[in-house]
Order: structure tokens, then C-alpha cells, then sequence
């Protein structure tokens, strides 16, 4: 199968309360996700994204549109669409009366997990709370909550992970512990693995492909690196010796001296090259002390798509 997951057309409008008018969070959202990747979605604050995850999770009822997950169609096959998929979410909201260990038993019972399939042990030592598994709920921080709820998640051994904003807020040792897990499933055991993550840095690192969502619409959808060489835009830093006069640049070069006397020379790679750059800066009688370049990253990228989708 080549795509883990199947949207068409997905729309969601949220009542209205009171005298607030309905919210059309999603607007006939199209979006695949391969199998096997690690795919991150994006996108700025209120552009749709918990609501798209709580769809595939069966939270929150599209209004309307297709959604087929591991290959069932969520209207028709709901009782395989959902065991197809793990969700950990974003609220730490756990039971504080259970245990770990009993935590993951509950939610193997309620996904029908036969006792000879269930790996409690197992998961609670991947996530590292091996020690806690009999500790009550409400003793553990907050770092070990998404642990747990991590665990849960994985209970009935799911094709499709989804991790909303897994790493907000939590400590670098956690991070790191998280990542490692992730990439261990996708690539030990094939895990499809969707994460939404305000993080681009990580997104940039950690994701095979990207979907950026804004206003409820797609903006992109590609491979991460295509998305990073869409922006042709690379930046040469050049530190003189001594200050800089003006240089006469190859048109549609833009020149900045940044506060701490550095050159910022903005150009476009398929148009000028970094010897024309270096030649013209030679030319002004400028002796470089240092010089760097600065590629654009998924910051950029993300900022002049949903900018320009504005
Ligand atoms: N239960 C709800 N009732 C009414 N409106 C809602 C509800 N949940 C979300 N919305 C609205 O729908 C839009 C999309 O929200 P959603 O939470 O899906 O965005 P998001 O991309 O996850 O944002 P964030 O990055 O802030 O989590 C927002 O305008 C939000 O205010």
C-alpha cells in the first residue's frame, strides 16, 4: 500500500456557542501520507491542524469529506480505521488512579488487545518508565506523563503513529528520548509516523515529507528536501578588514551591512554565482577577514508560503 493515509475534501465547521458565529477550521483538505514516512504537519496557530488529527484519531466528527486510514474508509470500516492508529495527544489528561501498568492494561482491554499480545512490560521500558510502572498517576511529572502517554498509544500495535506537538515545552533529555523512539518504530518496525510540531528545526530534521496547512487549506505538500530548494535564495557573509565602501554588485544582488560591520550579499543561485560575488567585493578593494554562507531553512520556506497564501 503506498499511502498510509488517504484525506479528500475534508471539511469541519464548529458551531457556533452564544452569539459566536460557526468556525470552518477545515475547508476541503486533500492529503496523503506515504507509508512509511515521517511526515510533519504544519502550520501556524489556528490553521487546522489538532483538528485534522482529531478526525483521524475518531475525537472530533468531520463535517464533511473522505478519510481513509491503512486502507479503510473511517465511514464504512470505523472499527479498523481506528485500530490502525495511535494517537498521543497533546493534554496530559490521565487517569490519576491508575498505575502505568494499569493504565496500558485498560487501554489494551478497550482496543480488544488479547492478554497472549499484550507487551506492557515492553513498552513501558522503551519510554524508560520501567520504575514507575506501579507508581499511581498522579505522582508522576510532567515529562513522564508524555511517557506514558506514549505508551498508550502504542498499546495495540498500531501501522500509524501520530504525535500532536509532542516535544512543547518538554526538557532536552525528553526530546531526545522521544526522537530516538520514534525513529527506532519507523525504522525498526516501519511505524507511518505523523507529528505536528511548532519546532521547524525539528520538523526539518526529523521529516521525510511536510504538508503545510494554513486557514484550514493545504499550502505545500512535498518531500522536505524539495521544499528547502524551492528557495533558491542563499545569502554570502562576508567580514572585511576595516570598513567596506560600496561595491558594484551583478543586478538583483542586495546588499546589507548587518550591525556588527558584516556584508550580507542576498543572491540567487541559478543567476549569479559565489565567484562573480567574491570577484565584484575584490573589485572594491575590500581584504576579506572571514566569509560564510547561510542557505535558507524551513523557517524560510515556511514564512513566504503561508505568507504569500495570506
Ligand atoms: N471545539 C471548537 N469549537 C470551535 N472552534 C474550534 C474548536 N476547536 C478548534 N476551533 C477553531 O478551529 C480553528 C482550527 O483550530 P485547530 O486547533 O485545529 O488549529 P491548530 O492548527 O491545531 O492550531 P495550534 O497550532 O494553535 O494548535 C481555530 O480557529 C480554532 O479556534
Amino acid at each position: 500500500m503506498s499511502d498510509a493515509i488517504e484525506i479528500k475534501g475534508l471539511r469541519k465547521v464548529y458551531a457556533g456557542g452564544g452569539k459566536s458565529a460557526p468556525k470552518e477550521a477545515l475547508k476541503g483538505l486533500d492529503l496523503t501520507v506515504p507509508t512509511g514516512s515521517i511526515f510533519g504537519l504544519l502550520g501556524p496557530n489556528g490553521a487546522g491542524k489538532s483538528t485534522t488529527i482529531n478526525i483521524l484519531a475518531g475525537l472530533v466528527r468531520k463535517t464533511s469529506g473522505k478519510v481513509r486510514i491503512w486502507g479503510f474508509d473511517q465511514d464504512v470500516n470505523p472499527r479498523q480505521s481506528r485500530a490502525a492508529i495511535g494517537v498521543m495527544p497533546q493534554e496530559l489528561n490521565l487517569d490519576p488512579f491508575f498505575t502505568p501498568a494499569g493504565a496500558l492494561e485498560v487501554q489494551a482491554g478497550l482496543y480488544g488487545v488479547p492478554k497472549a499480545d499484550r507487551d506492557t512490560a515492553g513498552i513501558l521500558e522503551m519510554v524508560g518508565l520501567s520504575d514507575k510502572a506501579n507508581a499511581y498517576a498522579r505522582t508522576l511529572s510532567g515529562g513522564m506523563r508524555r511517557r506514558l502517554l506514549l505508551a498508550k498509544a502504542l498499546v495495540h500495535h498500531p501501522q500509524i503513529l501520530v504525535l500532536d506537538e509532542p516535544t512543547a515545552g518538554v526538557d532536552i533529555e525528553l526530546r531526545q528520548m522521544l526522537w530516538r523512539n520514534v525513529r527506532r518504530l519507523n525504522q525498526e518496525r516501519g511505524m507511518t509516523i505523523i507529528l505536528t510540531t511548532h519546532y521547524l528545526e525539528e520538523a526539518q530534521e526529523m521529516c521525510d515529507e511536510i504538508a503545510i496547512v494554513n486557514h484550514g487549506e493545504l499550502v505545500v505538500r512535498d518531500r522536505t528536501a524539495n521544499l528547502l530548494e524551492r528557495l533558491d535564495g542563499k545569502t554570502m557573509v562576508i567580514v572585511p578588514d576595516g570598513a567596506a565602501g560600496p561595491i558594484d554588485l551583478p543586478p538583483g544582488v542586495e546588499q546589507e551591512t548587518r550591525p556588527d560591520g558584516a556584508v550580507a550579499l542576498t543572491y540567487n543561485r541559478g543567476k549569479v554565482t559565489a565567484e562573480q560575488l567574491l570577484s565584484a567585493v575584490h573589485a572594491a578593494g575590500i581584504t576579506i577577514r572571514d566569509v560564510r554562507t547561510e542557505e535558507a531553512d524551513l523557517e524560510d520556506v515556511f514564512v513566504s508560503l503561508t505568507h504569500s497564501a495570506r
